[in-house]
């Protein structure tokens, strides 16, 4: 459904060059629901941008929705459904109008307008909400009619820029639901872009991690975080940390200890299992573990282990960058 080899973007900011997506190559089968994760500035609304046409590519080529990129994009938005960040609603609307103008616009029927608006509207619990005026609707609901307005034409590819970002997390699990049903439903092929590690490992059957313009791994959530070689473990002792670490160290298997203060981290297969030996450990030498916390490996550690940063640390954008945006 979608294949892309050698993607890339510059932008020309202030005389430099800024390299927003450096040549990245993957593919999307059909039916397939894959999440784009990566920290702020790392290129996923860029490379959104460039396979629903809204923006050429520098370099590289594409198929999406089985149109070359470059010489049919015509032919990619006629398939293609996109959701951007900031919505695309009327605010004076109402919502059941607005959804029928752009089924219109789609060259539907206004009885297959209609139908398929009652349809959506249904599907997404906005069925109530048909005669408010768009700019009434809270939050979650706005990206509910946001999400119809992009499936109104029946697209067989939909892709979400953040569908869920400023959400509350009610609203973004009823979100969640939503897409997932529409899926199994509708037989779609979604492909969604996040900051959200949580909403990447819910949601998606695949996910390509990105940062700086490139990508750095790829896999189910699973694969992904079996990559990171155990549970971390984080022992608080009361004094003589250097000593437990040490005895962190001997048990089998225990690997990347370190100590900060009076706490020793380690990463060991099963962290269960290794505690009680650890405890006996610590009492024979008589040091006083005051507290213990074992952590499965998530997606965040899998993005550290990659990059050596934490998606969860936000990045600051470069500001030279940003002043360009907001000029
Ligand atoms: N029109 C533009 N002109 C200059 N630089 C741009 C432009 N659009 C994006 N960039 C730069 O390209 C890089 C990638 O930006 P992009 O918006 O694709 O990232 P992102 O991963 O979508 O981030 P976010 O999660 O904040 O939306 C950033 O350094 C950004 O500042």
């Amino acid at each position: 459904m979608i294949t892309v080899r050698g993607l890339a973007r510059q932008f020309a900011v202030r005389g430099r060059t800024v390299d927003a997506v450096k040549g990245i190559d993957f593919d999307v089968s059909a039916g397939e629901l894959v999440g784009f994760l990566g920290p702020n500035g790392a290129g996923k609304t860029t490379t959104l941008r460039m396979l629903t046409t809204l923006l050429r590519p520098t370099g590289g080529t594409g198929t999406v929705a089985g149109c070359d990129l470059l010489a049919d994009p015509q032919g990619v938005r006629r398939r293609i459904g996109y959701v951007a960040q900031g919505g695309s609603s009327w605010p004076e609307a109402r919502v059941a109008e607005e959804i029928e103008t752009q089924a219109r616009l789609y060259g539907l029927s206004r009885a297959e307008a209609r139908r398929r608006g009652a349809l959506l509207a249904d599907e997404l619990d906005l069925a109530d909400l048909g005669q408010r005026p768009t700019k009434t609707l809270s939050g979650g609901q706005r990206r509910r009619l946001d999400i119809a307005l992009g499936l109104v034409h029946g697209p067989e590819l939909v892709f979400l820029d953040e569908p869920t970002t400023g959400l509350d997390p009610q609203s973004r699990a009823n979100l969640w639901d939503h897409v997932r049903r529409m899926r199994a439903e509708q037989g779609m092929t979604v492909f969604l872009t996040t900051h959200y590690l949580d909403e990447a490992d819910a949601l998606c059957d695949r996910i390509l991690v990105t940062d700086h313009g490139t990508i750095v791994a790829e896999g189910t959530p699973d694969e992904l975080k079996s990559r990171v070689a155990g549970d971390a473990v984080t022992v608080e002792v009361a004094d003589r940390a250097e000593e437990a670490a040490e005895l962190a160290h001997r048990l089998p298997g225990a690997h990347e200890v370190t100590v900060n203060e009076t706490t020793v981290r380690f990463r060991v297969a099963r962290g269960d299992t290794a505690l009680p030996e650890l405890l006996r450990t610590l009492d024979a030498q008589d040091i006083t573990m005051t507290s213990v916390k074992v952590n499965r490996p998530t997606l965040d550690d899998v993005f550290l282990s990659l990059t050596g940063r934490s998606l969860r640390d936000g990045e600051r954008p470069d500001p030279a960058v940003e002043a360009t945006h907001a000029a």
